[in-house]
């Protein structure tokens, strides 16, 4: 029987460690716009002809690199990014749904930073998708040290894993402002319940937020200056310009756009969405001390 394929597509952060991650198992390839010198690097076509596709490529640039790129063959995906289309106010799988059957392709979700996986330190993510049969042929791909779960809710993991990108901004505001652990905490604390209440209001099951996709990638990101959009959060609150920060970052931060994003939607379904609201007005020049004074107030 012909040994199945498997490749990851976006040599970033994410992808380097996917792929570093799954090649434990069995050979990985993986391909990128921009060449790397690195084993198993491939042309786009090679890795687009595996049985078995992992994207990790920042959720705004997805629909036009499906356009541009894909042709549907039969391949089961794995989508590592985590975001939400600015421009549409889309959720990563309605965009796959042009491209790949539904029952193909699974999300990852979790607590899952990438700079420890390339590590081989111990982490815990969630394979998202309606196909149990597709987990399961994933889940034996993925080393021993990533314990792997199964849950069917993927709008749940798209919600989380979007949210707390713009929550982990406001941590990092609330960090660059001094306001003290209790500040932050119940500023993690709201954005749980805000993200799950927006969450709810798109079908995802509640219990999702409480687990790794949720509260975990959630505690993780917001309290961590490994994380990007933390980092962005305490430019902000340090007066910096946004191009300045995500110039000075040179890797995606995906809780800039989709903060967008959550403002369109919460506004066209009428979802109180008060921590991601100020968020997406910092980024457009509001004063952070104003969004604090309007946060405690309403
Ligand atoms: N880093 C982390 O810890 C984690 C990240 N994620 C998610 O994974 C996704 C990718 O993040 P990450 O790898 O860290 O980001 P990086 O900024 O490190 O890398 C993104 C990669 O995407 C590729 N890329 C960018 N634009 C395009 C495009 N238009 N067409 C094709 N490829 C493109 C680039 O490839 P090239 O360099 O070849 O041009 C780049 O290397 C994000 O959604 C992020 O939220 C999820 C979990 C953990
Ligand atoms: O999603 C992540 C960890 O689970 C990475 O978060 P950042 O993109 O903020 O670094």
């Amino acid at each position: 029987m012909k040994e199945k394929s498997i490749a990851v597509i976006g040599a970033g952060k994410w992808g380097l460690s996917l792929h570093f991650a799954l090649s434990q198992r069995q050979k990985c390839l993986i391909t990128s716009r921009t060449k790397r010198d690195i084993k198993n690097f491939v042309d786009l076509q090679t890795a687009l002809d595996c049985d078995y596709l992992v994207i990790a490529i920042p959720a705004q640039e997805i629909r036009s690199w499906l356009k541009e790129n894909f042709v549907f063959k039969g391949q089961k995906i794995l989508v590592a990014s985590k975001g939400i289309e600015a421009s549409s106010g889309q959720f990563l799988n309605e965009i796959y749904a042009d491209f790949v059957p539904d029952e193909n392709i699974g999300f990852i979700s979790g607590p899952s930073f990438a700079a420890e996986v390339i590590k081989g330190l111990p982490c815990a993510l969630v394979i998202n998708t309606i196909s149990k049969k597709l987990y399961v042929e994933f889940e034996v791909c993925f080393p021993d040290f990533i314990k792997t779960y199964y849950s069917s809710d993927v709008i749940g993991a798209e919600v989380a894993g979007a949210y707390k990108n713009v929550l982990a901004i406001a941590s990092g505001i609330c960090e660059g402002l001094n306001l003290g652990k209790n500040a932050q905490a119940s500023l993690i604390a709201r954005g749980l319940v805000e993200m799950q209440r927006f969450g709810k209001h798109f079908g995802a099951d509640e219990s999702s937020f409480l687990g790794l996709s949720g509260a975990g990638d959630l505690f993780l990101t917001a309290s961590s200056t490994m994380s990007r959009n933390f980092r962005v959060g305490l430019g902000l609150a340090n007066d910096k310009n946004l191009d300045e920060i995500l110039k000075e970052l040179g890797e995606v931060a995906e809780g800039v756009k989709t903060s967008i994003a959550i403002k369109e939607l919460s506004k066209k379904h009428n979802i109180y969405t008060p921590i991601a609201n100020e968020v997406y007005h910092i980024i457009n020049g509001k004063n952070p001390k104003d969004s604090l004074r309007d946060l405690l107030k309403n």
